[in-house]
C-alpha cells in the first residue's frame, strides 16, 4: 500500500485535476491511497463565506464564485468522464451558511463542515477522472478517529487503525481517495484536523495502514536547504532524517505541515516529498536511516513571533514557577514556540505566535495577580515582531564550531540575538531575532554554511575617470571573481544628478543610458531601502567624487549598514572630531571604511602605515613626494615645458584633481599628509598643515576650472625663471611633503643629484618612512601614484577586502 497526498496547488484547475489522474494511473502498480486537498484557495473562500455570513453580511457574491468554480470544475470533468456520483450537498452548505447568518454566530461544528468542504469537491472530482480504475471514495470521517474539539483536533491513532483496517475490509480496491484534513470524534461528527491539515491526515492514514511510503505531492521538487522563494541559491535535501524533517516544518518549511512526520516516524513509514508538475524529478525522501556527513541540512525560519519575559524577585529558586507559566498558557491552549531562562532563574522567556499574544498576556496576568500585586513578579515584558531562525542537522553534533560561525553569520548580517536555543541532541539551533532582518540573517548564513559564494553589493558614486575605469575592471574582472567564487555586483551607480538602480544588478554593457534618462537623484533612504528589498547582506558604497556633501554623510552610511570605500579624501581630512566619529561608527555596525587610495592611488600605502603602527611602530619622521600631478609636472618642466602646458598633460593623463587648483595650491598633497600624520596618531587638522602653492595667492580665485586654465599662462614666466636658477644650481624642483618633530610641510624644494628624490617623476609618488622599527634607513615606497587605472585598482581592491573580517 502507498499513500499519495496531493495538495491544493495540484487540484488548482481541471488541468491539474487531468494531470493528477495521469500521474497516478502511471504510477499504479498496487494498493494506494490517495488523500486529496481542496482546489488551490476553495479553503480560503470558505473560510471567507463562514465569517462572512456569521457576520451578517451578504455573501451572495461569494457564494457565487464559489459555486461557479465548483460548476465549471464539474462541467469540465463530466465533459470529459461522464457524469459524477458523489457531488457534495451544496443545498446543506447553503443551509448551515444561511443558519449562520440568522443567528450571526458559527458553532465550531458548522465551521468545520463548511471549511472542509473543498476537500469533499476535490475527492468527488477525482473519483470520476479514476471512474475507469473504480477508484473508492473513502469518507474521511469513517477512518479517522478525532478528540478534541471540532476544529484542530488530535488525532487518535489507535482507533484510526481500527477505523482504516475496517473500511479497506469492507470495500477492496486498488484505489482509495479520501478528503484530507477531515475526521470525525466519537460521536461519529464531522472535525478538521487544522489549517493544510491534509498532510496529517495522509500521515495517519500510512501509519494506520502501515504503507511502504507517504508520498506528499506539491509544487516544488522537494524541501529545500532554505526557503527557495527567498533564497535562489537553496538546494534540494535529498535525504533528511525524521528529526530534521521535523525541526524544519515547525520551523517554517512550509512544504511540510509540522504534525506530518510524527505519525509516519512512530510507525516507520518512509515520508517522500514529490512535485506533481515534476513528477520524474527526484524528491526528498525522509526517514529513520539518513545520516550524512553534512553537518547542516537546511535553514529554516519562523516570522510573527512575539516574546514574553517573565521575571521578578519571587521566579527565583521557587518551585513550580515555570511550571505555573507554562500551565497558565497550556489552559488556553497558547503553543510555546521556543523557551529560554536566565541561568539565575530570575526570568523565563519564551516566543509565541503573535496571534497568540493577546491570550498568552491574559493567561500570564490571570494566574500571576497575586504575585504581582505582592511585587514578586514584574509585568510581564513583550518583545513583537521577531523571528527564529534555525541551523538543521543531525550530523551538527559530530562538529564543532557551528555554533559559532552562526553567530558570526548573524552578526555579519546586522542582526542583533535576542535570545538563543539548542536542543540537547545538538540537531538544531535557534536564534531569535529582529522580524524585519529575518531574510538578510537566513540569506548569509545559507551562504556561509552551503553556497559559500560570498557576495559584495556595489553602488557607486561618482562616475568620473576612476568611476569609470572601476567599471571596466569590474566587467573584466567577472570571470577571476568567479573562479575565485565571488559574487560582486553593481547595483547602483550615481551621477552628481541621477542615481540608477537595478535589483538584477546593472549590466555593464548600458549602465550610461540607463543613468542618463534616470529621474531620480542619489538619497540614501533610497538606496537604504532598495538593500532592504533586495535583502543585500554586504551593501558597499564607493565615493569616486570629490564631493564635500557625500564625504559628511560617511557615517550616516555606516550606520545604514554600508561599507564605505573611498577614494575621495574629504572625509579622512574633514575635522578630526569626524575623523574619530568614522572610526567609531565603523566599530559599532561592524562595518568597514577603507580609503587606501587617498595616499598614494594604487600604493600600499594605508594598509602598510595601518599594521606598522598597529605592530607598536612610531613615525620618527616622514619625507616625500605625494602628488601624482605634480610629480609629473615638475618632470615636464625639468624637461623645458611651461607651467601650463604641463598642467595641461597632467590633467589630459588624469593625474589632476577635478579641479586642478587642489593640486597647483598644495591643498591635495597637504590632505595626503594630513591622512599619513592621523594614521600615526598625530591629532591634526588641515589648517596645522603649512602649505607653500605653486599659484600666487589668491590667482584665479572664484573663476570656473576653464577660466583658470585659460589665465594659467600668465604664470608661466615667472614660474620658469625658478627653474632656471635651480638649473644653475644644479638642482632641479620637487614637490614634498614632510613631517619632522610633530611639524607637517609641504612645498617646493630645490634637490640635487644627491637627493633620494630627485629621480621621482612621471607621476611616480615615493615615500619615505623612517620611524622605531625602520632605522636608521626609511622603509620606502615608490611607484605611479595618480592615475585612473591604478586609482580604480585601489578602489577596487578595497572593496574585496570588504569581504575579510
Ligand atoms: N585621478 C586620480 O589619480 C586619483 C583620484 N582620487 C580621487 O578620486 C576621486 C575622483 O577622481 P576623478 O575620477 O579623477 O574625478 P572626476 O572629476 O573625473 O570624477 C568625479 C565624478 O564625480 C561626480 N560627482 C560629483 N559630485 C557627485 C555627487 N554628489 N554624487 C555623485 N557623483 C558626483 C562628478 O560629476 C564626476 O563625474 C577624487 O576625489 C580624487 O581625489 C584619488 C586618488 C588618485
Ligand atoms: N591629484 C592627485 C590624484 C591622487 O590623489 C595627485 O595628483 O596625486
Amino acid at each position: 500500500m502507498r499513500v499519495l497526498k496531493f495538495g491544493g496547488s495540484s487540484l488548482a484547475d481541471f488541468a491539474c485535476l487531468e494531470q493528477v489522474a495521469q500521474l497516478v494511473k502511471a504510477q499504479l502498480k498496487d494498493e494506494m491511497l490517495l488523500v486529496l486537498s481542496a482546489p488551490g484557495g476553495m479553503t480560503d473562500s470558505l473560510v471567507a463565506l463562514a465569517s462572512s455570513a456569521e457576520q451578517g453580511q451578504d455573501f451572495s457574491s461569494l457564494w457565487e464564485a464559489l459555486t461557479s468554480r465548483c460548476n465549471e470544475l464539474k462541467a469540465a470533468v463530466e465533459k470529459g468522464y461522464g457524469p459524477i456520483d458523489h457531488w457534495p450537498n451544496f443545498e446543506e452548505l447553503k443551509n448551515k451558511l444561511d443558519g449562520v447568518s440568522l443567528i450571526k454566530c458559527c458553532p465550531d461544528q458548522v465551521r468545520a463542515f463548511v471549511i472542509s468542504f473543498g476537500e469533499r469537491v476535490s475527492v468527488s472530482l477525482m473519483q470520476r477522472l479514476l471512474n475507469s480504475h473504480k477508484a473508492v471514495y473513502l469518507e474521511a470521517t469513517s477512518c479517522v478517529a478525532s478528540t478534541g474539539g471540532f476544529i484542530d483536533a488530535e488525532v487518535d491513532l489507535v482507533a484510526s487503525k481500527t477505523r482504516f483496517q475496517a473500511a479497506l475490509k469492507e470495500k477492496p480496491a486498488t484505489i482509495y481517495i479520501m478528503p484530507g484534513f477531515t475526521a470525525s470524534n466519537d460521536k461519529g461528527e464531522l472535525t478538521t484536523l487544522g489549517r493544510n491539515g491534509s498532510d496529517y491526515s495522509a500521515a495517519i492514514a500510512a501509519a494506520c495502514l502501515e504503507a511502504d511510503v507517504c508520498q506528499i505531492w506539491t509544487d516544488v521538487d522537494g524541501v529545500y536547504s532554505a526557503d527557495p522563494r527567498y533564497i535562489k541559491k537553496a538546494t534540494k535535501v535529498d535525504f533528511l532524517s525524521y528529526k530534521e524533517a521535523m525541526e524544519l516544518s515547525y520551523f517554517g518549511a512550509k512544504v511540510l505541515h509540522p504534525k506530518t512526520i510524527l505519525p509516519c516516524a512512530k510507525a516507520g513509514v518512509p515520508c517522500e516529498i514529490k512535485n506533481t508538475h515534476n513528477p520524474d524529478a527526484q524528491g526528498s525522501l525522509i526517514g529513520n536511516d539518513f545520516s550524512s556527513d553534512e553537518p547542516v541540512k537546511a535553514i529554516s525560519s519562523l516570522q510573527d513571533l512575539a516574546m514574553l519575559t517573565v521575571s521578578g524577585p519571587g521566579m527565583k529558586g521557587k518551585v513550580g514557577m515555570a511550571s505555573k507559566v507554562f500551565n497558565a498558557l497550556a489552559h488556553d491552549n497558547v503553543s510555546i514556540v521556543l523557551i529560554t531562562q536566565s541561568s539565575c532563574e530570575f526570568s523565563i522567556s519564551f516566543c509565541v505566535h503573535e496571534s497568540d499574544l493577546a491570550l498568552a498576556l491574559t493567561a500570564l496576568q490571570t494566574a500571576f495577580e497575586l504575585e504581582s500585586q505582592a511585587g514578586l513578579i514584574e509585568p510581564v515584558q513583550v518583545q513583537r515582531n521577531l523571528a527564529i531562525v534555525t541551523l538543521v542537522g543531525d550530523n551538527m553534533r559530530a562538529h564543532r564550531g557551528l555554533a559559532a560561525k552562526f553567530f558570526a553569520s548573524l552578526s555579519q548580517a546586522q542582526v542583533n540575538i535576542v535570545a538563543i536555543a539548542q536542543d540537547s541532541t545538538e540537531s538544531a539551533i535557534s536564534a531569535v531575532i529582529d522580524g524585519e532582518l529575518c531574510n538578510d540573517a537566513v540569506k548569509i548564513c545559507h551562504e556561509n554554511f552551503f553556497t559559500h559564494v560570498p557576495s559584495i553589493d556595489v553602488f557607486l558614486l561618482g562616475c568620473g575617470l576612476v568611476g569609470q575605469e572601476l567599471i571596466s575592471q569590474l566587467e573584466r574582472q567577472q570571470a577571476w571573481l568567479e573562479k575565485r567564487n565571488i559574487k560582486l555586483n553593481l547595483y547602483g551607480v550615481a551621477n552628481s544628478r541621477q542615481l540608477h538602480l537595478d535589483s538584477e544588478g546593472i549590466a555593464f554593457s548600458d549602465w550610461q543610458q540607463k543613468l542618463a534618462v534616470s529621474e531620480q537623484s542619489f538619497d540614501l533612504k533610497l538606496v537604504e531601502q532598495f538593500v532592504k528589498q533586495n535583502h543585500l547582506v554586504n551593501p558597499v558604497l564607493v565615493d569616486c567624487t570629490s564631493s564635500d556633501a557625500l564625504a559628511a554623510q560617511y557615517v550616516d552610511f555606516l550606520n545604514a549598514g554600508f561599507h564605505v570605500v573611498a577614494a575621495n579624501k574629504k572625509a579622512t581630512t574633514s575635522s578630526y572630531t569626524y575623523y574619530q566619529d568614522l572610526i567609531a561608527a565603523t566599530q559599532k555596525n561592524n562595518r568597514k571604511f577603507l580609503y587606501e587610495t587617498n595616499v598614494g592611488a594604487g600604493l600600499p600605502v594605508i594598509d602598510n602605515l595601518q599594521s606598522l603602527f598597529g605592530a607598536g611602530d612610531e613615525l620618527l619622521e616622514f619625507s616625500g613626494i605625494l602628488s601624482g600631478s605634480l610629480s609629473y609636472m615638475f618632470g615636464a618642466l625639468q624637461d623645458g615645458l611651461s607651467l601650463s602646458e604641463a598642467t595641461i598633460k597632467a590633467k589630459e593623463s588624469g593625474f589632476t584633481e577635478p579641479d586642478p587648483r587642489d593640486d597647483l595650491s598644495g591643498t591635495d598633497v597637504a590632505r595626503k599628509l594630513l591622512i599619513i600624520a592621523r594614521e600615526a596618531g598625530m591629532k591634526l587638522e588641515l589648517s596645522d598643515i603649512e602649505v607653500e602653492s605653486v599659484l600666487p595667492q589668491g590667482f584665479a580665485e572664484g573663476d570656473s576650472i576653464d577660466e583658470f586654465m585659460a589665465k594659467l599662462p600668465s604664470l608661466d614666466a615667472d614660474f620658469n625663471a625658478r627653474i632656471e636658477q635651480a638649473a644653475s644650481e644644479g638642482k632641479v624642483l620637487r614637490y614634498v611633503g614632510t613631517i619632522k618633530e610633530g611639524h607637517c610641510k609641504v612645498g617646493i624644494e630645490a634637490v640635487d643629484s644627491s637627493h633620494a628624490l630627485n629621480v621621482i617623476r612621471d607621476g611616480e609618488n615615493a615615500l619615505a618612512i623612517l620611524s622605531q622599527y625602520y632605522q636608521p634607513r626609511p622603509f620606502v615606497i615608490r611607484g605611479y601614484g595618480a592615475g585612473s587605472e591604478v586609482t580604480a585598482a585601489g578602489v577596487f581592491a578595497d572593496v574585496l577586502k570588504t569581504l575579510s573580517r
